[in-house]
């Protein structure tokens, strides 16, 4: 039983409040990715379930357990550091067997682990090296190395791909997605700033904000499947937070509500029929409508309905996809993300259609509103239909 609960936790450093109200479940063997902006209490979070930061209020549980005053050591958990922590003046091997020596292992027992996960991790060659004699992405393995051999029940990374470069990155994700698959009774915890890393890896990602407002900075926006934040954003922040380029935002007002859902109106004139519940809402209300860059499919047809017009400003081609940067009286960019070439801005406004159900509607509170139950859900949305 690795399960692992936290109930109205809070954290304070003196009189600042870091984290506000963290409910949280992280099920048997799951990988779940704290995400969020700099300074949003990530790595708290995760040095408060390793028991190196303490637990100002509230319960963390693991296994069944309470853990608030339990000993880092006697949580069976493991945390590899951004910055690996590998002790300087000892061999891989050492570093390796250093906890295990710690807790009285038996010798051959220590041997047998150690040379497990140097084969595993294809660091065999390098046992006897010290880690100044290693690149970054060799001492990442050390490090992963270490916590794999004291078989924990939890394995925790506090931003393990940070100083590798973008190649090795992308190659330690999958060798962390590999140990995932490896050990799939061992919970993951990741802390990580990069969405894209996020998606990668996560059976669950738990968003938490950072932003002016006090209150909400270090409180978790939304927690769900990568792509149920990424299609079904509960709230502003995450809508803004998660796909790049970000999410187009336009301020619209209510103009009617019928049987598939809401109209409404963008300062520009278009009408959009977007399919979320209106209840308590009347007509002429202000609302945010999002609209992601790649939701927005240039069509040919000037009398289509659903669709916004706009002049291009610039665009940037990237070959597999081009950015359109349109006219748009915000001081963020809007973007539409297409799939061709554009190799000229166009001189008539484009129109773009959006997929009703790619359309997003947020309150005055910043929060979405529901879509009706007939809306496919997020693991069901194909764009394949959708100019
Ligand atoms: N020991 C401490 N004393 C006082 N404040 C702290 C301490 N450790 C962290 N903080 C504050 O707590 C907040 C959360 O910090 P934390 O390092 O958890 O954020 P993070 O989301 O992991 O950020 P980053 O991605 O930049 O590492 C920040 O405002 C930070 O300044």
């Amino acid at each position: 039983m690795t399960q692992i609960l936290l109930e109205n936790v809070e954290k304070r450093f003196g009189k600042l409040t870091v984290l506000h109200d963290i409910n949280l479940n992280i099920e048997d063997g799951q990988f779940c990715v704290f995400l969020g902006p700099s300074g949003c209490g990530k790595s708290t979070l995760l040095r408060m379930i390793a028991g190196i930061e303490e637990t100002t209020e509230g319960d963390l549980t693991i296994g069944g357990e309470i853990m608030n005053d339990v000993p880092p050591a006697e949580r069976r958990v493991a945390m590899v550091f951004q910055n690996y922590a590998l002790y300087p003046h000892m061999s891989v091997y050492e570093n390796m067997a250093f906890g295990l020596k710690q807790a009285k292992t038996p010798k051959a027992d220590i041997e047998k682990r150690v040379n497990e996960a140097a084969r595993m991790l294809q660091i065999e060659p390098l046992l006897d090296r010290k880690p100044k004699q290693l690149s970054g992405g060799q001492r990442q393995r050390v490090a992963i190395g270490r916590a794999i051999v004291r078989q924990p029940a939890v394995f925790l990374f506090d931003e393990p791909l940070s100083n590798l470069d973008a190649a090795l990155r992308v190659h330690m994700r999958s060798e962390i997605a590999n140990l995932h698959r490896d050990y799939p009774e061992a919970s993951m915890i990741y802390v990580t700033h990069d969405q894209t890393e996020a998606m990668a890896l996560a059976d669950k990602i738990v968003l938490l904000r950072a932003g002016p407002d006090v209150t909400k900075k270090g409180s978790i926006a939304q927690i769900g499947a990568p792509l149920e934040l990424y299609h079904r954003p509960a709230n502003l922040f995450a809508a803004g937070f998660l796909g790049s380029p970000s999410m187009n935002f336009f301020t619209v007002t209510l103009e009617s509500a019928n049987a598939e859902g809401a109209v409404v109106k963008l300062q520009s004139g278009e009408l959009l029929q977007v399919p979320v519940s209106t209840d308590g809402l009347s007509n002429g209300a202000e609302l945010t409508l999002g609209l992601r860059p790649e939701h927005m499919h240039p069509v040919d047809d000037e009398t289509r309905e659903q669709v916004i017009r706009r002049k291009v400003r610039a665009v940037e081609n990237f070959g597999e996809y081009s950015h359109l940067y349109l006219n748009e009286s915000t001081e963020k960019p809007m973007i539409a993300k297409v799939a061709e070439d554009v190799l000229k801005v166009p001189e008539k406004p484009m129109a773009f259609f959006v997929k009703p159900a790619a359309c997003h509607l947020f309150d005055a509170d910043g929060e979405a509103l529901a879509y009706l139950p007939s809306v496919p859900g997020p693991h069901e949305l194909s764009e394949t239909d959708a100019v």
